[in-house]
């Protein structure tokens, strides 16, 4: 039973919030789908991401997700996460290339982060050139391995799975998380119109679907995150592999538990759609009331409709 907490009109209760802190990245990736966002270079404060965060605990949010852009490449982003971290989330994450996090780690983590997810589609230095734009595979690395010392947990590594890219490099991937004690998540490339290069995913695009039988066979046990898109964990000896399958998976926007945040203070009821925002930073910034901050909160959740849908 979910005790006070909002649910849409599909009975779907809102129980994570996703904050873009910022629309700028150190990286350039060539399939990056900006988090769905419109670009701006507007940002908040984190007094103001502060109010953000508490309606939202206010309204039953249970876990926080900061995003970006990159985030760390905003110098305030201790303080941002210390003021949502008194906040009293059950779980404060924040997804990074990893590039600026062998420097920010423990700061995050003293400051209240639980976790992190870092994006590393490969351990080959040339095809992260050639993904990224950048040279910064080493930067990165240590970033996780810092992660990791100084204790965020679980540590995530998100691959996103291109055709002809990275495929051939999962295996790798998965020995270098066991090694780390790390949790490997395999993300299927999503075509978006946020997306600079459009053709980019449609001829990289490449099915989780046969990947996720293998898993399952060679699993030793299998468990399904009800309340986060259905999504799927296979346990394989001292492994742990996460699929993130979003395209035209109705099953995925069914359990979708998740609102966000653009960097320029709008609520984005969906990842893939930006024809239904809801303006909230304007108002916070004229001294709305709480409650009528609400009210806009319960705008934007009634605005939220699954992407994909059961025929
Ligand atoms: N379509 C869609 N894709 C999503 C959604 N959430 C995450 N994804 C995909 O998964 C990628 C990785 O997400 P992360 O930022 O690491 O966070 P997460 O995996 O959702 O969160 P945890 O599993 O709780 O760690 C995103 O960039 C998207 O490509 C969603 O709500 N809809
Ligand atoms: C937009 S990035 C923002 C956070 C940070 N800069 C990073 O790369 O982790 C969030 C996540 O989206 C993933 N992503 C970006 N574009 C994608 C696409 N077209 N399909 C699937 N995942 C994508 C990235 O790999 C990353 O894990
Ligand atoms: S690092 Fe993240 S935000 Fe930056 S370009 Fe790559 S996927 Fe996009
Ligand atoms: S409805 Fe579907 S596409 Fe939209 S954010 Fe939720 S899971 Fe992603």
């Amino acid at each position: 039973m979910l005790k006070n907490v909002v649910k849409d009109k599909y009975e779907r209760p809102i129980l994570s919030l996703r904050i873009t802190i910022t629309n700028r990245c150190n990286e350039n990736c060539i399939y990056c789908h900006h988090d769905g966002m419109v670009s701006s270079k507007d940002e908040m404060t984190p007094d103001e991401l502060y109010k953000i965060s508490k309606i939202a605990r206010k309204i039953g949010v249970k876990r926080m997700r900061l995003s970006g852009g990159d985030p760390l490449v905003r110098k305030d982003i201790v303080e941002i996460v210390e003021k949502i971290a008194s906040l009293d989330f059950n779980d404060i994450s924040l997804t990074t290339n990893g590039v600026l996090l062998e420097k920010y780690a423990k700061g995050l983590k003293d400051a209240g982060l639980d976790r992190v997810n870092v994006s590393l589609d490969t351990l080959n230095r040339d095809t992260y050139k050639y993904v990224t734009n950048m040279d910064y595979l080493n930067e990165a690395k240590s970033g996780i391995l810092k992660a990791v010392e100084v204790g965020l947990y679980p540590v995530k590594i998100n691959m996103v799975i291109m055709k002809d890219v990275n495929v051939h490099e999962i295996k790798d991937m998965f020995e270098f998380c066991k090694e780390h004690g790390i949790i490997l998540q395999l993300i299927e490339l999503i075509e978006s119109e946020n997306c600079e290069d459009d053709k980019f995913s449609a001829e990289h695009h490449y099915s989780l679907d046969s990947l996720e039988k293998k898993l399952t066979d060679m699993a030793d046990k299998v468990h399904e995150r009800k309340f986060m898109q259905g999504r799927k964990k296979y346990y394989i000896g001292e492994g742990e592999i996460e699929i993130v399958r979003p395209v035209d998976n109705a099953k995925f926007c069914a359990s979708c538990s998740r609102l966000r945040i653009t960097p320029d203070g709008k609520i984005k009821p969906c990842l893939l759609r930006n024809d239904n925002l809801v303006e909230l930073i304007s108002h916070i910034r004229n001294g709305k009331s709480e409650e009528e901050l609400e009210e806009l909160f319960i705008n934007g959740i009634n605005n939220r409709e699954p992407f994909n849908k059961e025929d």
